[in-house]
C-alpha cells in the first residue's frame, strides 16, 4: 500500500521548549494507526502540523503529495477534533449539508450518512439538544463526507458509552476499508489494541515506538507471567520447586523473560498430576505502553 501521510524529521519549538523532536511517521492507504502518549507528549501538535495549523521546522510533511495547509491538502484531509463544536441552532441535517457544500460534495449523501452514524432519528433536531456522543457521531458523518484520503481523529471516543465506541470503530473500519489512511490519537489502550493495525507512541515530542503490537511486544522483551493451577495438596510444594509465588486458592504465579518460557513450561510439565492447568499471560498493552512511554526502554 502506498503512503498517504509522510512525516519526515519534523521539529517544533514553542519558545524554548521543543515539543516535536525529529518526528517520522507514515500512514498508508487503508491503514489504521494509533498515536499514543501521555498528556503533553505532542499528539495534538503533530495533528495541527499535518493540518497546516502550526508551523514546523526540520524535514517535511506530505499528504498524498500535498503540503500541509494547501488547498489540495485540505481537500484530502478530514479532521475530527477532540471537542467537536457545531452551530447549536442548526439541526444535524442542516450542519451536514453546510459541510457538504463547503467540501464541494453533493448533499444527496447526507441522509445516508446521518443514517449510517445512527442520527437519522435526530437529524432534524437542533444540535444544541444533542448529547456529546451525538455530536461525535455528527463529527464522524462530516469525516465520512467526500471520502478523505486521510482522516485525523483526536480522541474520537472520549466520553462515549461502550456501544457508541463500538459503532464508532466499526465506522472507522469502513473508512479504512475504502482506502482512507486513518490516524487516531487516543488514551484508550484496550480500544486501539483491538482496532488498529499499528501503534506509534510519543514521549516528550519524540516518536519512541512505531510498529505492530506483535513486534512491539517482541522488541520490548517484557517478562511474561505463567499461572499454574495446582492440586490443593501440591500447591506449596510446586511453588517451592518452581520458585513461584503462591496465590489465592491453589494458584502459583511465575514471572520470567520470554526466552525462558519453554524451559519453565518443561519444568511445569515434569511436575506431573500436581499441575491441573497452565496459562501463559503475555504482557498487556498497558505494560508495553508504560515501557515505551516512560522510557524504560533505555
Ligand atoms: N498553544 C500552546 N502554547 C504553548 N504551548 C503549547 C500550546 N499547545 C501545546 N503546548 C505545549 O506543547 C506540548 C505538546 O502538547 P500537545 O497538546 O501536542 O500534547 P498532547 O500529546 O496532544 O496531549 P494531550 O494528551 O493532553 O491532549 C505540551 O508541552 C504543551 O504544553
Amino acid at each position: 500500500m502506498c503512503d498517504i501521510l509522510t512525516i519526515e524529521h519534523i521539529d517544533k519549538w514553542r519558545g524554548k521548549a521543543q515539543v516535536l523532536r525529529g518526528v517520522n511517521l507514515n500512514v498508508a492507504a487503508g491503514e489504521r494507526v494509533a498515536l499514543l502518549g501521555h498528556n503533553g507528549a505532542g499528539k495534538t501538535t503533530l495533528m495541527k502540523a499535518i493540518l497546516g495549523l502550526t508551523r514546523t521546522g526540520g524535514g517535511r510533511i506530505s499528504i498524498d503529495g500535498a503540503a500541509p495547509g494547501s488547498a489540495q491538502a485540505r481537500r484530502k484531509i478530514a479532521y475530527l477534533p477532540e471537542s467537536v463544536a457545531f452551530h447549536k441552532s442548526l439541526t444535524g441535517r442542516e450542519q451536514l449539508v453546510l459541510f457538504a457544500r463547503l467540501a464541494g460534495v453533493g448533499r444527496n449523501d447526507c441522509a445516508a450518512l446521518l443514517e449510517r452514524v445512527g442520527l437519522a432519528g435526530a437529524a432534524d433536531r437542533r444540535i444544541g439538544t444533542y448529547s456529546k456522543g451525538m455530536r461525535q457521531r455528527l463529527g464522524l458523518a462530516q469525516v465520512l463526507l467526500g471520502r478523505p484520503k486521510l482522516a485525523l481523529l483526536d480522541e474520537p471516543t472520549s466520553g462515549l458509552d461502550p456501544i457508541s465506541r463500538h459503532d464508532l470503530y466499526a465506522i472507522i473500519d469502513e473508512l479504512a476499508g475504502q482506502g482512507t489512511a486513518v490516524l487516531i490519537a487516543s488514551h484508550s489502550l484496550t480500544e486501539v489494541e483491538a482496532r488498529t493495525d499499528r501503534i506509534a507512541i510519543m514521549r516528550r515530542g519524540e516518536v519512541v515506538a512505531d510498529d505492530t503490537l506483535a513486534r512491539l511486544t517482541e522488541t520490548a522483551r517484557l517478562p511474561i507471567r505463567i499461572r499454574v493451577e495446582a492440586a490443593r495438596e501440591s500447591a506449596d510444594l510446586i511453588a517451592t520447586k518452581l520458585d513461584g509465588t503462591r496465590m489465592n486458592g491453589a494458584r502459583v504465579d511465575l514471572v520470567c523473560p520470554p526466552s525462558q518460557k519453554m524451559e519453565q513450561l518443561r519444568r511445569i510439565a515434569a511436575l506431573g498430576d500436581g499441575v491441573l492447568d497452565v496459562d501463559v499471560i503475555a504482557p498487556r498493552l498497558e505494560e508495553l505502553y508504560r515501557h515505551y512511554s516512560e522510557g524504560e526502554a533505555q
